[in-house]
């Protein structure tokens, strides 16, 4: 497993321990991720893929009963210590979850909240912003006439692609993928992992996937996680053809899980 901190490190992950109340939930994870890379998170269920990935944005920060102990240096900036800004460690770590949620309001209205928060109000500025977010998610051309229709108007994978481009428009550096296609047809998962190739060029991204065939296709490393441990973390390639530990192997070849 690759320790040593390499210059485009954009999260570095040492010694991570979590607690929910006596639930030891992540076991000393030290995990590099690397900028503009695709990072996929696979393993059994409850083995705290997406309390991972949750952690990375200190989204799960304020369960009752939650303990963490080691750092994760983002940045350079330990954001387990307390004088962090948790606002904006948001609008630059953005997520998009299982189920695209667009609030109950109008396309436009989904992709211009985060930067309404952070302070854009000119028209043309939320106009241009909407535009190029809705162009990234490739859904520009579907929704262009209606951008004042209700986003709960849209079908499911443009719900989700909406979501993205949610994520997008406060412009992180990161974003993070909470099975993004579980809840997807074969043909919006196909436009959300196209996708995934294109956002690559700019945005780091941290995907977890029940769906191993999708790990190998989208991903440039892979995190195989057992029980709250980290067990190996390489390039994907390695990873599916030749792993180093045997529960990997018996994990990607089916034999659990
Ligand atoms: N909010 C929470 N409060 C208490 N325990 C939690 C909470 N979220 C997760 N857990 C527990 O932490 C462990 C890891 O859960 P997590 O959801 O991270 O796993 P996962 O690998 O993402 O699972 P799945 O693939 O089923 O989504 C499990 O034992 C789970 O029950």
């Amino acid at each position: 497993m690759r320790t040593a901190v390499e210059k485009n490190t954009i999260f570095n992950v040492d010694d991570l321990n979590l607690w929910y109340g006596n639930n030891y939930a992540l076991k000393n994870i030290t995990f590099p991720i690397l900028e503009k890379e695709v990072t996929a998170i696979i393993g059994p269920s409850g083995c705290g893929k997406s309390t991972f990935v949750k952690t990375l944005n200190l989204m799960n920060r304020s369960v009752p009963g939650i303990k963490m102990s080691g750092e994760i240096n983002y940045k350079g900036k330990n954001i387990l210590s307390d004088r962090i800004d948790l606002v904006e460690l948001r609008k630059n770590v953005g997520m998009v979850f299982q189920k695209g949620n667009p609030f109950p309001q109008s396309i436009y209205d989904n992709v211009t909240f985060g930067p309404k928060i952070h302070g854009t109000k000119k028209k043309a500025e939320l106009d241009e912003i909407v535009e190029t977010s809705l162009k990234n998610v490739a859904l520009w051309d579907e929704v262009k006439d209606r951008l004042d229709a209700p986003a709960l108007g849209l079908s499911g994978g443009q719900q989700q692609r909406l979501c993205i481009a949610r994520a997008l428009a406060t412009k992180p550096d990161v974003l993070l993928m909470d099975e993004p296609t579980s809840a997807l047809d074969p043909i919006s998962t196909v436009k959300i992992e196209e996708l995934i190739a294109e956002l690559k060029k700019q945005y780091t991204i941290v995907i977890v996937t029940h769906n191993m065939q999708q790990a190998a296709r989208v991903s440039d490393k892979t995190a195989f996680f057992l029980l709250g441990d980290l067990i190996e973390l390489d390039e994907t390639d390695k990873i599916f053809s030749n792993p180093a530990d045997k529960r990997t192997e018996d994990y990607i070849s089916g034999r659990f899980g």
